[in-house]
C-alpha cells in the first residue's frame, strides 16, 4: 500500500509550552486511522498544523509524496486534503443539495457565478445527488437545512467536504453533540465511504473510534504515546495513565 500522507518529526511550540512534540505518523490508502487523546493532548493544534492553519516550529507534512509543509490552507484542499470542522458551518435555509452543488462548483472555479449556474448545472447536480446518496441524506437531499437532525447536518458536513474530492479527509469530531440513537447513522455512513479514500478520525466517542478504525494513535500532553491497533489501546499502560492523569485532573 503506497503512502498518501505523512507528518515526520512535526513539531509546534507556544512560547515555552511544547504542544506537539516531535510527532511522526503515516497514513495509506484507504486507510482508516483515528487520533485520540485527553483534552489538551495537542490534537486541534495537530489539525490545524497538517490544515495549514498555522506553522509548524519543526517538522514536514506530505501528500501524495510532495512537501506541502510551506503550503497554504486553501492548497493544500486543492491538492487533496480536506478536513469537516467541529462547529456547524451550514446555511439553515438551504437545502443539504444547494449545499453539496455549491462545494462542487467552487471546487471547479465557478464560485463568483455559483447562483447563475446553480439551476441547470445538470453534472454538479448528479455528482451532488451521488455524495448525498453515499451520506444517506438522498431523503432529506431538498429540506432545508434547519428542519433536518443534527446528526444528518453533521453528515452534510462530511458531504461537503467529499465535493472537494478529497484524497485523505480529516474527520474533526463527526459525532459531536450527535444523540447516541443517531451514532448509527453516522457509523454506516463513514463504512460507505469510498474505499481508496485515507480518513483521520479525531474523535471522543470510543465506541465510533473501535468500530470505524483500523489503526489508533494516541496523543498526551503533545506527544504520540502509543500507534497501533484499536485492540491493544486500552491495554497499553502509558494510555491508562494518560487518561487516568486527565479524569482525576478534570475532577480536582
Ligand atoms: N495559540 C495557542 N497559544 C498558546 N497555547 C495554545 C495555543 N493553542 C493551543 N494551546 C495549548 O496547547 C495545548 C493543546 O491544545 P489543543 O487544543 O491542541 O488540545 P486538544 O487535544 O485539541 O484538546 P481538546 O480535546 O480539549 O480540544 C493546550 O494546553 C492549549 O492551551
Amino acid at each position: 500500500m503506497s503512502t498518501v500522507f505523512a507528518v515526520d518529526h512535526l513539531s509546534k511550540s507556544f512560547g515555552g509550552l511544547k504542544v506537539n512534540h516531535d510527532l511522526s505518523i503515516a497514513m495509506t490508502e484507504g486507510e482508516r486511522l483515528a487520533l485520540i487523546g485527553p483534552n489538551g493532548a495537542g490534537k486541534t493544534t495537530f489539525v490545524n498544523l497538517v490544515t495549514g492553519r498555522i506553522p509548524p516550529s519543526a517538522g514536514t507534512v506530505h501528500l501524495m509524496g510532495e512537501d506541502i509543509t510551506r503550503l497554504g490552507a486553501v492548497a493544500r484542499v486543492r491538492r487533496g486534503l480536506v478536513r469537516t470542522f467541529q462547529v456547524t458551518r451550514l446555511f439553515p435555509d438551504m437545502t443539504p443539495e444547494e449545499h453539496v452543488v455549491m462545494a462542487i462548483l467552487q471546487r471547479q472555479g465557478h464560485a463568483t457565478r455559483i447562483l447563475a449556474r446553480f439551476h441547470g448545472n445538470g453534472a454538479a447536480m448528479d455528482e451532488a445527488a451521488d455524495i448525498l446518496a453515499t451520506l444517506g441524506l438522498t431523503d432529506v437531499a431538498r429540506r432545508k437545512v434547519v428542519e433536518i437532525a443534527y446528526g444528518q447536518q453533521r453528515l452534510l458536513e462530511i458531504a461537503i467536504a467529499m465535493a472537494q474530492r478529497p484524497k485523505v479527509l480529516l474527520l474533526d469530531e463527526p459525532a459531536a453533540g450527535v444523540p447516541s440513537s443517531d451514532t448509527p447513522l453516522i457509523e454506516r455512513a463513514l463504512e460507505r465511504l469510498p474505499a481508496s479514500l485515507a480518513v483521520l478520525m479525531i474523535e471522543h466517542d470510543m465506541d465510533l473510534v473501535f468500530r470505524f478504525a483500523r489503526r489508533v494513535v494516541v496523543l498526551a500532553a503533545g506527544e504520540l504515546i502509543f500507534q497501533g491497533l484499536p485492540a491493544d489501546v486500552a491495554r497499553d499502560e502509558k494510555v491508562r495513565e494518560a487518561y487516568l492523569g486527565s479524569y482525576a485532573h478534570a475532577g480536582r
